[in-house]
Protein backbone atom coordinates (compact mmCIF):
# COMPACT_ATOMS: atom_id res chain seq x y z
CA UNK A 1 0.00 0.00 0.00
CA UNK A 2 0.87 3.64 -0.77
CA UNK A 3 1.04 5.36 2.37
CA UNK A 4 0.08 8.73 0.27
CA UNK A 5 -3.00 7.33 -1.18
CA UNK A 6 -4.85 4.34 -2.65
CA UNK A 7 -2.33 1.89 -4.13
CA UNK A 8 -1.90 2.49 -7.97
CA UNK A 9 -1.51 -1.33 -9.88
CA UNK A 10 0.32 -0.38 -12.94
CA UNK A 11 1.34 -2.70 -16.04
CA UNK A 12 4.10 -2.48 -18.74
CA UNK A 13 4.22 -4.49 -21.71
CA UNK A 14 6.23 -4.94 -25.09
CA UNK A 15 5.95 -2.59 -27.71
CA UNK A 16 7.60 -0.41 -30.16
CA UNK A 17 11.04 1.46 -30.15
CA UNK A 18 11.67 4.15 -27.40
CA UNK A 19 12.68 7.52 -29.16
CA UNK A 20 12.90 10.87 -28.20
CA UNK A 21 14.60 13.27 -25.76
CA UNK A 22 13.81 12.09 -21.92
CA UNK A 23 14.21 15.16 -19.74
CA UNK A 24 14.29 13.91 -16.10
CA UNK A 25 13.85 16.05 -13.02
CA UNK A 26 16.68 17.52 -10.96
CA UNK A 27 18.56 15.43 -8.63
CA UNK A 28 16.72 14.55 -5.38
CA UNK A 29 20.44 14.39 -3.70
CA UNK A 30 20.72 18.12 -4.23
CA UNK A 31 17.51 19.25 -3.91
CA UNK A 32 17.42 18.06 -0.06
CA UNK A 33 20.50 19.39 0.76
CA UNK A 34 19.61 22.89 -1.30
CA UNK A 35 16.88 23.14 1.09
CA UNK A 36 18.50 22.45 4.15
CA UNK A 37 21.69 24.59 3.79
CA UNK A 38 19.60 27.01 2.84
CA UNK A 39 17.34 26.91 6.04
CA UNK A 40 21.04 27.07 7.70
CA UNK A 41 22.21 30.52 5.43
CA UNK A 42 21.41 33.75 6.64
CA UNK A 43 19.60 35.27 3.98
CA UNK A 44 17.47 34.25 0.47
CA UNK A 45 18.69 31.39 -1.40
CA UNK A 46 17.69 31.09 -5.06
CA UNK A 47 17.08 27.38 -6.29
CA UNK A 48 16.12 26.56 -9.54
CA UNK A 49 15.25 22.98 -10.92
CA UNK A 50 14.49 21.34 -7.99
CA UNK A 51 12.77 18.43 -7.49
CA UNK A 52 9.01 18.29 -6.65
CA UNK A 53 9.03 14.38 -5.58
CA UNK A 54 7.21 13.60 -1.87
CA UNK A 55 10.53 13.02 -0.84
CA UNK A 56 11.70 16.87 -1.34
CA UNK A 57 8.25 18.12 -0.39
CA UNK A 58 8.71 16.35 3.09
CA UNK A 59 11.75 18.09 3.35
CA UNK A 60 10.89 21.21 2.56
CA UNK A 61 7.64 21.14 4.90
CA UNK A 62 10.03 19.96 7.79
CA UNK A 63 12.57 23.09 6.80
CA UNK A 64 9.34 25.37 7.83
CA UNK A 65 8.71 23.91 10.79
CA UNK A 66 12.49 24.80 11.98
CA UNK A 67 11.37 28.24 10.91
CA UNK A 68 12.98 28.99 7.66
CA UNK A 69 10.56 29.97 5.18
CA UNK A 70 10.54 27.95 2.08
CA UNK A 71 8.24 29.48 -1.54
CA UNK A 72 7.22 27.27 -4.08
CA UNK A 73 7.42 30.00 -6.80
CA UNK A 74 6.26 27.80 -9.56
CA UNK A 75 8.44 25.59 -12.00
CA UNK A 76 10.82 24.48 -10.26
CA UNK A 77 11.55 27.56 -8.74
CA UNK A 78 11.95 27.84 -4.74
CA UNK A 79 13.79 30.34 -2.48
CA UNK A 80 14.57 29.42 1.26
CA UNK A 81 15.12 32.70 3.57
CA UNK A 82 17.05 30.75 6.07
CA UNK A 83 17.86 31.11 9.81
CA UNK A 84 21.32 30.76 10.27
CA UNK A 85 23.70 28.20 11.77
CA UNK A 86 21.84 26.75 15.29
CA UNK A 87 18.83 29.59 14.44
CA UNK A 88 16.23 26.70 14.06
CA UNK A 89 13.11 26.51 16.14
CA UNK A 90 11.64 24.34 18.08
CA UNK A 91 8.56 22.90 16.20
CA UNK A 92 5.44 22.53 17.36
CA UNK A 93 4.78 19.42 15.21
CA UNK A 94 5.86 16.34 14.50
CA UNK A 95 8.13 16.36 11.61
CA UNK A 96 7.05 13.21 9.05
CA UNK A 97 9.56 12.57 6.38
CA UNK A 98 7.05 10.43 4.42
CA UNK A 99 9.60 7.66 2.97
CA UNK A 100 12.77 9.55 2.38
CA UNK A 101 15.77 8.23 4.59
CA UNK A 102 17.82 11.14 3.32
CA UNK A 103 15.32 13.58 4.83
CA UNK A 104 15.38 12.49 7.84
CA UNK A 105 18.53 11.73 8.34
CA UNK A 106 20.24 14.69 7.05
CA UNK A 107 17.31 17.01 9.33
CA UNK A 108 18.38 14.88 12.40
CA UNK A 109 21.99 16.12 11.95
CA UNK A 110 21.50 19.32 11.26
CA UNK A 111 18.50 19.98 14.30
CA UNK A 112 20.83 17.77 16.69
CA UNK A 113 23.35 20.71 17.82
CA UNK A 114 20.63 22.41 19.02
CA UNK A 115 18.94 23.42 22.07
CA UNK A 116 15.80 22.08 20.92
CA UNK A 117 13.44 18.73 20.71
CA UNK A 118 12.10 17.26 17.76
CA UNK A 119 10.09 14.06 17.17
CA UNK A 120 10.36 12.43 13.86
CA UNK A 121 8.21 10.10 11.69
CA UNK A 122 7.79 8.50 8.41
CA UNK A 123 5.43 5.81 6.74
CA UNK A 124 5.46 2.38 6.98
CA UNK A 125 8.77 1.93 5.18
CA UNK A 126 10.91 4.29 6.72
CA UNK A 127 9.61 3.45 10.12
CA UNK A 128 11.05 -0.16 9.72
CA UNK A 129 14.55 1.73 8.25
CA UNK A 130 17.92 1.70 11.05
CA UNK A 131 18.63 4.99 12.11
CA UNK A 132 21.11 4.11 15.00
CA UNK A 133 24.00 4.99 12.61
CA UNK A 134 22.93 8.60 12.78
CA UNK A 135 21.82 8.56 16.62
CA UNK A 136 25.41 6.90 17.53
CA UNK A 137 27.19 9.54 16.26
CA UNK A 138 24.75 12.60 17.08
CA UNK A 139 25.17 11.31 20.85
CA UNK A 140 28.90 11.95 21.01
CA UNK A 141 27.83 15.66 20.14
CA UNK A 142 25.49 15.61 23.24
CA UNK A 143 22.39 14.61 21.66
CA UNK A 144 20.12 12.22 23.17
CA UNK A 145 17.40 9.98 20.87
CA UNK A 146 14.15 8.06 21.95
CA UNK A 147 13.41 5.83 19.57
CA UNK A 148 11.27 2.75 18.61
CA UNK A 149 12.66 -0.66 19.04
CA UNK A 150 16.38 0.34 19.04
CA UNK A 151 16.31 2.75 16.85
CA UNK A 152 13.46 3.22 14.71
CA UNK A 153 11.21 5.60 14.28
CA UNK A 154 8.87 7.63 15.61
CA UNK A 155 11.66 9.07 17.17
CA UNK A 156 12.53 12.18 19.76
CA UNK A 157 15.85 13.93 19.25
CA UNK A 158 16.99 16.18 22.28
CA UNK A 159 19.29 18.24 20.45
CA UNK A 160 22.97 19.29 22.85
CA UNK A 161 22.31 22.74 24.62
CA UNK A 162 26.26 22.87 24.69
CA UNK A 163 27.32 20.66 21.49
CA UNK A 164 31.01 19.46 21.33
CA UNK A 165 32.74 18.63 18.56
CA UNK A 166 33.40 15.03 16.78
CA UNK A 167 35.88 12.89 15.37
CA UNK A 168 34.02 9.78 13.77
CA UNK A 169 35.24 7.15 11.48
CA UNK A 170 31.75 5.79 9.77
CA UNK A 171 31.37 2.35 9.85
CA UNK A 172 28.83 1.48 7.01
CA UNK A 173 29.04 3.58 3.38
CA UNK A 174 26.35 5.71 3.75
CA UNK A 175 26.52 9.64 2.26
CA UNK A 176 23.67 10.02 4.67
CA UNK A 177 25.27 9.43 7.99
CA UNK A 178 28.94 11.67 6.92
CA UNK A 179 26.00 14.33 5.73
CA UNK A 180 23.87 14.58 9.24
CA UNK A 181 27.40 14.34 10.94
CA UNK A 182 28.75 17.55 8.77
CA UNK A 183 25.46 19.25 9.40
CA UNK A 184 25.76 18.38 13.54
CA UNK A 185 29.66 19.85 13.42
CA UNK A 186 27.70 22.67 11.85
CA UNK A 187 26.73 23.61 14.94
CA UNK A 188 29.36 22.48 17.25
CA UNK A 189 32.59 24.94 18.84
CA UNK A 190 35.69 24.02 16.71
CA UNK A 191 36.73 20.98 14.16
CA UNK A 192 34.54 18.23 13.34
CA UNK A 193 36.09 15.55 11.62
CA UNK A 194 34.54 12.61 9.69
CA UNK A 195 36.22 9.76 8.18
CA UNK A 196 34.91 7.70 5.22
CA UNK A 197 36.95 4.52 4.28
CA UNK A 198 34.79 3.94 0.74
CA UNK A 199 34.12 7.20 -0.88
CA UNK A 200 30.43 7.98 -1.25
CA UNK A 201 28.65 11.21 -3.04
CA UNK A 202 30.31 14.27 -2.09
CA UNK A 203 27.67 16.75 -2.97
CA UNK A 204 27.36 17.93 0.77
CA UNK A 205 31.19 18.60 1.08
CA UNK A 206 30.57 20.43 -2.29
CA UNK A 207 27.58 22.13 -1.22
CA UNK A 208 28.63 23.17 2.36
CA UNK A 209 32.13 24.58 0.80
CA UNK A 210 29.58 26.38 -2.00
CA UNK A 211 27.57 28.38 1.16
CA UNK A 212 31.22 29.26 2.72
CA UNK A 213 31.80 27.03 5.16
CA UNK A 214 35.18 26.47 5.90
CA UNK A 215 35.94 22.52 5.01
CA UNK A 216 38.76 20.43 3.37
CA UNK A 217 38.81 16.78 2.25
CA UNK A 218 42.56 14.83 2.25
CA UNK A 219 42.41 11.44 0.86
CA UNK A 220 44.75 9.46 3.44
CA UNK A 221 45.44 6.09 4.33
CA UNK A 222 42.31 5.83 6.84
CA UNK A 223 40.23 7.25 3.75
CA UNK A 224 38.67 10.62 3.09
CA UNK A 225 39.12 12.38 6.07
CA UNK A 226 36.78 15.76 5.93
CA UNK A 227 37.60 18.65 8.14
CA UNK A 228 34.74 21.40 8.81
CA UNK A 229 35.53 24.28 10.97
CA UNK A 230 32.00 24.14 13.34
CA UNK A 231 29.34 28.13 13.63
CA UNK A 232 30.40 29.32 10.31
CA UNK A 233 28.07 31.87 8.53
CA UNK A 234 26.63 30.15 6.08
CA UNK A 235 25.99 32.78 2.67
CA UNK A 236 22.83 32.34 0.77
CA UNK A 237 23.71 30.94 -2.98
CA UNK A 238 21.76 31.02 -6.46
CA UNK A 239 21.44 26.81 -6.72
CA UNK A 240 20.68 25.26 -10.09
CA UNK A 241 19.70 21.74 -9.61
CA UNK A 242 21.17 19.07 -12.09
CA UNK A 243 19.42 16.59 -13.58
CA UNK A 244 19.25 13.33 -11.94
CA UNK A 245 21.59 10.45 -12.69
CA UNK A 246 19.55 8.11 -10.45
CA UNK A 247 16.48 8.57 -12.43
CA UNK A 248 18.14 8.84 -16.02
CA UNK A 249 19.19 5.24 -15.34
CA UNK A 250 15.32 4.58 -15.97
CA UNK A 251 15.36 5.57 -19.15
CA UNK A 252 18.69 4.53 -20.24
CA UNK A 253 18.36 0.99 -18.89
CA UNK A 254 14.50 0.74 -20.96
CA UNK A 255 16.31 2.15 -24.32
CA UNK A 256 19.22 -0.45 -23.92
CA UNK A 257 16.36 -2.92 -23.75
CA UNK A 258 13.48 -1.91 -26.56
CA UNK A 259 14.06 -3.05 -29.55
CA UNK A 260 14.87 -0.43 -31.92
CA UNK A 261 15.23 2.37 -29.34
CA UNK A 262 17.15 5.60 -29.51
CA UNK A 263 16.82 7.92 -26.61
CA UNK A 264 18.52 11.11 -25.48
CA UNK A 265 18.60 11.77 -22.42
CA UNK A 266 20.05 15.32 -21.97
CA UNK A 267 21.75 17.37 -18.96
CA UNK A 268 23.08 14.43 -16.39
CA UNK A 269 25.44 15.02 -13.91
CA UNK A 270 27.79 12.51 -14.04
CA UNK A 271 30.02 13.04 -10.53
CA UNK A 272 32.38 10.59 -9.99
CA UNK A 273 30.37 9.47 -7.24
CA UNK A 274 27.27 8.92 -9.02
CA UNK A 275 28.09 7.71 -12.12
CA UNK A 276 28.86 3.92 -11.35
CA UNK A 277 25.79 2.74 -13.42
CA UNK A 278 26.44 3.99 -17.11
CA UNK A 279 30.26 3.05 -16.61
CA UNK A 280 28.82 -0.97 -16.02
CA UNK A 281 26.66 -0.57 -18.22
CA UNK A 282 29.45 0.67 -20.88
CA UNK A 283 31.44 -2.26 -20.04
CA UNK A 284 28.46 -4.78 -20.10
CA UNK A 285 28.79 -4.17 -23.85
CA UNK A 286 25.78 -1.27 -23.94
CA UNK A 287 25.42 1.28 -27.14
CA UNK A 288 25.41 3.70 -24.41
CA UNK A 289 27.28 7.28 -25.03
CA UNK A 290 28.15 10.45 -23.71
CA UNK A 291 27.86 13.08 -26.02
CA UNK A 292 28.17 16.80 -25.34
CA UNK A 293 30.43 16.60 -22.75
CA UNK A 294 31.36 19.58 -20.36
CA UNK A 295 31.61 21.11 -16.42
CA UNK A 296 28.71 23.24 -14.92
CA UNK A 297 29.39 24.19 -11.63
CA UNK A 298 32.17 22.11 -11.04
CA UNK A 299 30.45 19.07 -11.74
CA UNK A 300 31.11 16.64 -15.14
CA UNK A 301 27.76 17.21 -17.34
CA UNK A 302 26.58 15.15 -20.33
CA UNK A 303 23.79 14.36 -22.82
CA UNK A 304 23.52 10.39 -22.46
CA UNK A 305 22.43 8.85 -25.96
CA UNK A 306 21.22 5.08 -25.21
CA UNK A 307 20.76 2.70 -28.35
CA UNK A 308 18.89 -0.50 -28.29
CA UNK A 309 21.85 -3.32 -27.08
CA UNK A 310 21.04 -6.60 -28.02
CA UNK A 311 24.20 -8.14 -27.45
CA UNK A 312 24.86 -7.28 -23.54
CA UNK A 313 27.13 -9.51 -21.50
CA UNK A 314 27.14 -10.46 -17.89
CA UNK A 315 29.79 -9.20 -16.04
CA UNK A 316 31.02 -8.77 -12.13
CA UNK A 317 30.74 -5.38 -11.13
CA UNK A 318 33.26 -4.30 -9.07
CA UNK A 319 32.60 -4.01 -5.26
CA UNK A 320 34.63 -0.77 -4.89
CA UNK A 321 31.96 0.96 -7.84
CA UNK A 322 29.17 -0.25 -5.43
CA UNK A 323 28.51 3.34 -3.70
CA UNK A 324 28.67 4.79 -6.64
CA UNK A 325 25.36 3.07 -7.83
CA UNK A 326 24.15 1.74 -4.73
CA UNK A 327 20.30 3.26 -6.20
CA UNK A 328 20.91 1.83 -9.68
CA UNK A 329 21.54 -1.62 -8.67
CA UNK A 330 17.70 -2.69 -9.23
CA UNK A 331 17.49 -1.60 -12.55
CA UNK A 332 20.71 -2.99 -13.30
CA UNK A 333 19.44 -6.57 -12.31
CA UNK A 334 16.90 -6.36 -15.14
CA UNK A 335 19.53 -5.41 -17.39
CA UNK A 336 21.24 -8.42 -16.51
CA UNK A 337 18.11 -10.12 -17.14
CA UNK A 338 18.44 -9.67 -20.52
CA UNK A 339 22.25 -10.28 -21.01
CA UNK A 340 23.86 -13.37 -21.43
CA UNK A 341 25.44 -14.84 -18.81
CA UNK A 342 26.26 -13.96 -14.73
CA UNK A 343 25.93 -10.47 -13.33
CA UNK A 344 27.36 -10.52 -10.06
CA UNK A 345 27.07 -7.71 -7.73
CA UNK A 346 29.04 -7.75 -4.44
CA UNK A 347 29.75 -5.60 -1.52
CA UNK A 348 26.12 -4.45 -1.57
CA UNK A 349 24.93 -5.43 2.43
CA UNK A 350 23.48 -1.79 1.85
CA UNK A 351 20.80 -2.51 -0.34
CA UNK A 352 19.05 -4.53 2.48
CA UNK A 353 18.26 -1.41 4.31
CA UNK A 354 16.43 0.80 2.02
CA UNK A 355 12.95 1.51 1.44
CA UNK A 356 12.79 -1.77 1.32
CA UNK A 357 15.55 -4.92 1.01
CA UNK A 358 16.07 -3.91 -2.33
CA UNK A 359 18.25 -7.53 -3.25
CA UNK A 360 14.95 -9.32 -1.66
CA UNK A 361 12.68 -7.26 -3.75
CA UNK A 362 14.51 -8.03 -7.27
CA UNK A 363 15.47 -11.32 -6.68
CA UNK A 364 11.66 -12.64 -6.16
CA UNK A 365 10.06 -11.11 -8.74
CA UNK A 366 13.51 -11.75 -11.26
CA UNK A 367 12.05 -15.27 -10.48
CA UNK A 368 9.20 -15.13 -10.74
CA UNK A 369 9.41 -13.90 -13.94
CA UNK A 370 11.59 -16.76 -15.59
CA UNK A 371 14.68 -15.37 -13.91
CA UNK A 372 17.20 -17.33 -11.75
CA UNK A 373 18.80 -15.22 -9.47
CA UNK A 374 21.32 -16.27 -6.28
CA UNK A 375 22.11 -14.69 -2.89
CA UNK A 376 23.99 -13.65 -0.45
CA UNK A 377 23.75 -11.50 2.88
CA UNK A 378 26.24 -8.75 0.60
CA UNK A 379 26.22 -10.29 -2.68
CA UNK A 380 23.61 -11.64 -5.77
CA UNK A 381 24.05 -13.05 -8.90
CA UNK A 382 21.70 -12.45 -11.81
CA UNK A 383 21.79 -15.51 -14.50
CA UNK A 384 20.77 -13.29 -17.53
CA UNK A 385 18.91 -15.23 -20.26
CA UNK A 386 19.85 -12.87 -23.43
CA UNK A 387 17.81 -10.19 -25.35
CA UNK A 388 13.95 -12.17 -26.51
CA UNK A 389 14.10 -14.72 -23.64
CA UNK A 390 12.69 -13.34 -20.38
CA UNK A 391 9.45 -14.52 -19.57
CA UNK A 392 7.83 -11.51 -17.27
CA UNK A 393 3.97 -12.18 -16.86
CA UNK A 394 3.90 -11.27 -13.12
CA UNK A 395 2.70 -9.45 -10.66
CA UNK A 396 5.40 -7.66 -8.05
CA UNK A 397 4.64 -5.99 -5.28
CA UNK A 398 6.67 -3.13 -5.14
CA UNK A 399 7.07 -2.63 -1.38
CA UNK A 400 6.44 1.18 -0.91
CA UNK A 401 9.61 1.62 -2.84
CA UNK A 402 10.12 3.56 -5.87
CA UNK A 403 13.04 1.77 -7.34
CA UNK A 404 11.51 -1.12 -7.22
CA UNK A 405 8.61 -0.10 -9.30
CA UNK A 406 10.03 1.57 -11.89
CA UNK A 407 12.66 -1.25 -12.14
CA UNK A 408 9.87 -3.80 -12.88
CA UNK A 409 8.30 -1.45 -14.80
CA UNK A 410 11.01 -1.43 -17.09
CA UNK A 411 11.81 -4.94 -17.33
CA UNK A 412 7.79 -5.55 -18.91
CA UNK A 413 9.26 -3.42 -21.68
CA UNK A 414 11.07 -6.52 -22.89
CA UNK A 415 9.39 -9.13 -21.33
CA UNK A 416 7.67 -12.00 -23.71
CA UNK A 417 4.36 -11.24 -21.35
CA UNK A 418 3.70 -7.73 -19.37
CA UNK A 419 4.81 -7.13 -15.85
CA UNK A 420 2.64 -5.27 -13.61
CA UNK A 421 3.33 -4.04 -10.11
CA UNK A 422 0.78 -3.77 -7.24
CA UNK A 423 1.25 -0.27 -6.65
CA UNK A 424 3.41 2.64 -8.36
CA UNK A 425 2.15 5.52 -5.81
CA UNK A 426 5.52 5.38 -4.26
CA UNK A 427 7.35 6.57 -7.91
CA UNK A 428 6.12 10.02 -6.93
CA UNK A 429 9.03 9.78 -4.11
CA UNK A 430 11.49 10.44 -6.39
CA UNK A 431 9.99 11.25 -10.03
CA UNK A 432 6.75 12.06 -10.22
CA UNK A 433 6.67 12.15 -13.84
CA UNK A 434 8.03 8.69 -15.03
CA UNK A 435 4.94 7.60 -16.35
CA UNK A 436 4.54 10.81 -18.54
CA UNK A 437 8.05 10.56 -19.39
CA UNK A 438 8.04 7.11 -20.56
CA UNK A 439 5.00 7.11 -22.28
CA UNK A 440 6.02 9.96 -24.22
CA UNK A 441 8.88 7.99 -25.38
CA UNK A 442 6.68 5.63 -26.76
CA UNK A 443 6.67 2.88 -23.64
CA UNK A 444 3.40 0.73 -23.18
CA UNK A 445 3.16 1.91 -19.76
CA UNK A 446 -0.87 1.95 -18.33
CA UNK A 447 -2.64 2.16 -15.22
CA UNK A 448 -4.16 -0.89 -14.60
CA UNK A 449 -6.92 -1.17 -12.23
O1 LIG B 1 22.89 11.16 0.75
C1 LIG B 1 22.01 10.95 -0.11
O2 LIG B 1 21.42 11.87 -0.72
C2 LIG B 1 21.69 9.55 -0.43
C3 LIG B 1 22.52 8.54 -0.01
C4 LIG B 1 22.29 7.12 -0.26
O3 LIG B 1 21.87 6.51 0.94
P1 LIG B 1 22.91 5.94 2.05
O4 LIG B 1 23.63 7.05 2.63
O5 LIG B 1 22.02 5.23 3.05
O6 LIG B 1 23.78 4.98 1.28
C5 LIG B 1 21.23 6.89 -1.33
O7 LIG B 1 20.80 5.55 -1.30
C6 LIG B 1 20.05 7.82 -1.18
O8 LIG B 1 19.13 7.64 -2.23
C7 LIG B 1 20.49 9.27 -1.24
C1 LIG C 1 17.51 4.94 -0.96
C2 LIG C 1 16.87 5.95 -1.51
O1 LIG C 1 16.41 7.08 -0.85
P1 LIG C 1 16.31 7.42 0.70
O2 LIG C 1 17.38 6.65 1.44
O3 LIG C 1 16.47 8.89 0.77
O4 LIG C 1 14.94 7.01 1.16
C3 LIG C 1 16.64 6.00 -2.98
O5 LIG C 1 16.19 7.05 -3.46
O6 LIG C 1 16.86 5.01 -3.71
Amino acid sequence: MSSHGDPIPMTSRKGGPLTGEAHVPGDKSISHRSLILGALSVGETRITGLLEGQDVLDTGKAMRAFGAEVTDHGGGEWTVHGVGVGGFAEPDQVIDCGNSGTGVRLIMGAMATSPITATFTGDASLNARPMGRVTDPLALFGAQAFGRDGGRLPMTIVGASDPVPVRYTVPVPSAQVKSAVLLAGLNAPGETVVIEKEATRDHTERMLAGFGAELSVEETEEGRVITLNGQPELVPQTIIVPRDPSSAAFPVCAALLVEGSDVLVPNIGLNPTRAGLFYTLQEMGADLTFENMREEGGEPVADLRARFSPEMEGIAVPPERAASMIDEYPVLSVVAAFAKGRTEMRGVKELRVKECDRIDAMAKGLRAAGIEVEEGEDWWVVHGRGHGDVPGGVTVESRLDHRIAMSFLVMGLATQSPMRVDDGGPIATSFPIFEELMTGLGAGLTRSN
